[in-house]
């Protein structure tokens, strides 16, 4: 099937990566091929879901076969691009900017944080898990096309100004983990993180949801 053609939901592309993760630690272990209910129990997705995702893959799985490992890691390679690495700027080194850089998400992942922006001036200079920390009066200086992502982690307060600039140095994307609502330009996406929000969600599904 030709890859290209593809147009896959965007709650299924959201899945991609953990699918990814699974099937690349089975390839690993030499496993060829895996069922649904596998996959489920692994990824914590219910298996009709699976099976809705992988059919978008061109992947229809058979009764007592399951799916072909190979064929599955093939599509994600090649949908998830991943020999291409994408860099990420970050800006707030904070508290959790700080536990972010020194994650960077290289392990499983295509993206890296390659560089970073405070105002304080401890930190402007310093290197926070093998990535510079520069002033933010030098994003203009540092930030180019070559750079679509940054995260936002800064107070609230400076969210929206420091958007802008990101926007207009070229910045396509913005994982933003501040409270603030970000107006951006209609081509600008902008993924927002709010854990007091998440965590609500899970105490709201615990209580009206609860496991058997
Ligand atoms: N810490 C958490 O667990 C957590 C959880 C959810 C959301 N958040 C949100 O993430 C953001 C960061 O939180 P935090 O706990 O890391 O805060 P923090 O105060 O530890 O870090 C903020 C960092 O931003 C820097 N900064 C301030 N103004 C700046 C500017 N104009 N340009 C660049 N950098 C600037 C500060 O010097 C500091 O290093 C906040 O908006 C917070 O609400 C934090």
């Amino acid at each position: 099937m030709n890859h290209e053609q593809v147009k896959i939901p965007q709650a299924t592309a959201k899945r991609l990566p953990l699918y990814y993760r699974f099937l690349k630690n089975l390839h690993a272990s030499g496993k060829q091929r895996v069922s649904s209910a596998e996959l489920s129990e692994a990824v914590k997705v219910d298996s009709a879901t699976i099976r809705r995702d992988f059919s978008y893959f061109g992947a229809l799985g058979k009764k007592g076969y399951g799916y072909n490992v190979n064929y599955l890691l093939s599509f994600f390679r090649k949908t998830l691009d991943q020999d291409e690495i994408t860099e990420v700027a970050l800006v707030g080194v904070g508290n959790l900017g700080t536990a972010f850089l020194n994650y960077n998400f290289m392990k499983n992942n295509n993206t890296k944080i390659v560089m970073a922006f405070d105002v304080d001036e401890a930190k402007v200079g310093l290197k926070v898990g093998g990535v510079p920390v520069y002033h933010l009066d030098e994003l203009e200086q540092h930030l180019n096309k070559d750079i679509p992502v940054a995260i936002l982690t800064v107070p609230a307060h400076v969210a929206q100004p420091i958007t802008d600039r990101l926007v207009k140095q070229g910045v396509k994307g913005i994982l933003n983990f501040t409270p603030a609502r970000l107006n951006v330009p209609e081509h600008i996406r902008v993924h927002h993180i709010d854990l007091a929000v998440e965590l609500q969600s899970l105490v709201y599904f615990l209580k009206h949801y609860p496991a058997e």
